[in-house]
């Protein structure tokens, strides 16, 4: 069967098929950005209006309504825990994920003489490290001796071996992303957490690749704490409220930093100047709640309940392998540097190419949306609206442009968002 055929083929057998109509696409693109921002669902749409209203109609009687925003954060935290594996006393949603790993690693992180390591990699995204290069000089450790960076041999992978090397006794934290933002590579958590803890070191992840496209085993795989953003796959919106994970055996833990929307509510207004923790993961909230940024999350989060997570996994890697071939037969000369194997990807692919910017613009002047980090194009196919045809026509187009050397005619300087 030629590709265009299979394609059509698993466009008609997908299951998911449905929830495409539920997107509002922007001008009719074809849109493979869904792991840097999601599109907005009629669903999530639909949940904003609804407390807009409620602000409308009650003003500050909003914060104990039918729907009290009170409680917003941890009525969604608890429709979210199946998504991750964790209890729902473990999640909450609030922050992002600069301010949740911040909070996490001012938390976790009290370096003794013995042990003042943390360990992270050098492909991770820019702001964990500046939190932890951060948090590292709060302590006056010197970053040079304590924040160690696992290499990639490629400038695009990790090897499991190199992760294990680098846990060594003097080590605190071991910090690392659940997929590396540019490769897409995703990493072994319940591996890592299980060596990791054989040698006495806090694990932590940084989820913002693997969330509402994978599913997870938080608990389960005792991750101690875990950090992520809700605009990617679960399309929450631009700059939707994003999650912390505590696991319970750390509930009993002081918060470095509190705030009286970590109190527990039944004490809150009292008003007293002695800070009572809410139990779990609520007690490490901060200020008011984000009622505006968290009111899409909660259509968003009904749709990816309707679709099954395991289900938008399958399609996940259905889709990206028939990028994977298409790619292979019908461009050769590009070299895919996200891993072959669909068990070890997350939910994009990426390519490399020394013209991968003007690639990617003219990409979207042809309505294809992609991206570019570098020297590497990422696409992403979002289970929920995009189509294996898509992907079919995404490709065609991008043999054409580097064939044709179309991205000649545009101009080299980058815009200041790649
Ligand atoms: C892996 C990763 N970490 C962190 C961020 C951003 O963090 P924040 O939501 O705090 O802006 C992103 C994307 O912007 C990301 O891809
Ligand atoms: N938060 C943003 C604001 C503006 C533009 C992009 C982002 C992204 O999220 C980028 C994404 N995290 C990435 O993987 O590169």
């Amino acid at each position: 069967m030629d590709y265009l055929s299979y394609a059509l083929k698993q466009d008609d057998l997908d299951r998911l098929k449905e929830f495409k109509k539920q997107f509002h696409c922007p001008d009719g693109s074809r849109y493979f950005v869904g792991n840097s921002l999601g599109l907005l669902s009629e669903s999530a749409e639909q949940s904003l209006e609804e407390v807009l209203i409620e602000w409308k109609d009650h003003g500050i009687g909003g914060w104990l309504s039918d729907n009290p925003w009170y409680y917003f954060s941890e009525k969604l935290s608890e429709k979210f825990a199946p998504f991750l594996g964790a209890d729902k006393s473990e999640i909450i949603l609030t922050g992002s994920i600069t301010s949740n790993l911040h909070q996490a690693i001012a938390t976790f992180y009290q370096p003794t003489s013995k042990r003042f390591k943390i360990v992270t990699d050098e492909l991770s995204f820019p702001t964990d490290m500046y939190v932890l290069q951060s948090q590292m000089q709060h302590h006056n450790v010197d970053l040079e001796k304590g924040l160690k960076k696992i290499k990639s041999h490629d400038g695009f992978l990790l090897t499991e071996e190199d992760i294990f090397k680098s846990i060594k006794d003097d080590v605190a934290i071991l910090f690392l992303p659940s997929v590396i933002y540019t490769s897409g590579q995703l990493l072994n958590i319940k591996k890592i957490v299980e060596y990791a803890h054989a040698k006495g070191v806090t694990v932590g992840f940084d989820l913002a690749h693997s969330v509402g496209v994978i599913p997870h085993q938080l608990h389960e795989w005792g991750v101690d704490f875990a950090v992520w953003c809700n605009y990617k796959y679960i399309n929450g919106g631009p700059g939707a409220v994003g999650g912390l994970f505590i696991h319970e055996r750390h509930h009993e833990k002081e918060p470095a930093f509190k705030g009286w929307f970590g109190c527990d509510k039944q004490q809150q207004f009292n008003m007293s100047h002695t800070f009572y923790k809410a139990k779990g993961a609520g007690g490490f909230q901060l200020g008011t709640p984000h009622i505006l940024s968290l009111a899409p999350l909660k259509g968003s989060l009904e749709l990816l309940e309707q679709a099954g997570i395991e289900n938008i996994r399958l399609k996940s890697m259905k889709i990206t392998d028939y990028m994977v071939d298409i790619i292979k037969e019908l461009i050769p000369e590009l070299t895919i540097v996200s891993p072959l194997l669909a068990n070890n990807r997350g939910g994009h692919i990426a390519i490399t190419h020394d013209e991968a910017y003007r690639i990617s613009k003219i990409m979207r002047d042809y309505k294809v949306i992609v991206d570019c980090r570098g020297n590497i194009i990422r696409l992403s196919p979002h289970p929920l609206y995009c189509s294996f045809r898509e992907v079919w026509e995404v490709v065609n187009l991008l043999q054409r442009i580097i064939d044709e050397e179309l991205y000649l005619k545009y101009e080299k300087k980058l815009d200041i968002i790649t």
